[in-house]
């Protein structure tokens, strides 16, 4: 018996609201260093799960899991995998590089009241799901629109999220105990923040620069750009 289809008003919404989603999108930021030690409420963090699980997924597949760690002595273990990982990665770049890595804090792991690992079970759904068929990692891709979710989230409640992935993936899972089928897709740190970097810190200390939107528009094959090398967007009659 098909369930009743239901369709809701789609219309912009109200300048305030939209200008509040562009807000949280811009002012998100990856936060290292700025936590505070005070927990989070768990209504707040309810509320950031429900977002997270409320994101896209592949054939509607939710491929993902919320494992929360507050155990301080967990909390150490990551840490420990994670300063093996960082001293592996900080000898891979040359002498100025490898200084300015080293200056850089790129964890919050012990700090954070809240550690979040955001898993993609693999198999969830069985051997064959929808929108899955010809590209195994759209599981992945849904996972990670989950994260995006919940950090987007977290701006709006006064949570800074920041992403830590420099670890042995080997380590992560004796750690956190997951089996084969289980990625961990997101480590991530959680806790209030009163202040935020107002640009990429990474932008701020010199390390990388946000790429100009426009170098990176094609038009309708690879590295095509529609008039000479400018690719303004009011040229494209759709948009
Ligand atoms: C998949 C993935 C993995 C990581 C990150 C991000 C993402 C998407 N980022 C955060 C990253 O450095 C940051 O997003 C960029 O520098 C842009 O800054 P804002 O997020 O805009 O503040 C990140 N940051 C960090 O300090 N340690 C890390 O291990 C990682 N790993």
């Amino acid at each position: 018996m098909p369930q009743s289809i239901h369709l809701a008003p789609a219309g912009p919404f109200s300048d305030a609201e939209r200008d509040a989603v562009y807000r949280a999108i811009h002012t998100r930021r990856d936060v290292r260093s700025q936590f505070q030690p005070d927990p989070i409420a768990p209504e707040v963090l309810e509320r950031l799960l429900l977002a997270a699980h409320h994101a896209p997924s592949v054939g509607f597949m939710q491929p993902w899991n919320f494992l929360l760690l507050t155990d301080p002595a967990t909390k150490a273990r990551v840490k420990h995998a994670f300063s093996r990982a960082n001293d592996e990665a900080a000898a891979m770049f040359g002498d100025a590089r490898k200084a300015l890595y080293s200056a850089i804090k790129l964890e919050g792991i012990t700090d954070a009241p809240v550690n979040l690992c955001i898993t993609c079970d693999r198999e969830r759904g069985g051997p064959v799901v929808l929108g899955r068929t010809h590209n195994r990692d759209t599981d992945l891709y849904s996972t990670v629109c989950a994260v995006q979710n919940l950090w987007l989230a977290a701006r709006a409640e006064g949570i800074g999220v920041g992403w830590v992935s420099i670890f042995n993936d080997a380590d992560l899972r004796e750690i956190l105990g997951l089996p084969e089928h289980v990625v961990p897709v997101a480590y991530l740190c959680l806790g209030h923040v009163r202040e935020l970097h107002s640009e990429p810190e990474l932008q701020q200390r010199g390390w990388a620069q946000r790429m100009p939107l426009e170098e990176l528009i094609f038009h309708n094959s690879w590295g095509q750009r529609e008039s000479g090398e400018s690719s303004d967007l009011s040229e494209i009659p759709s948009l």
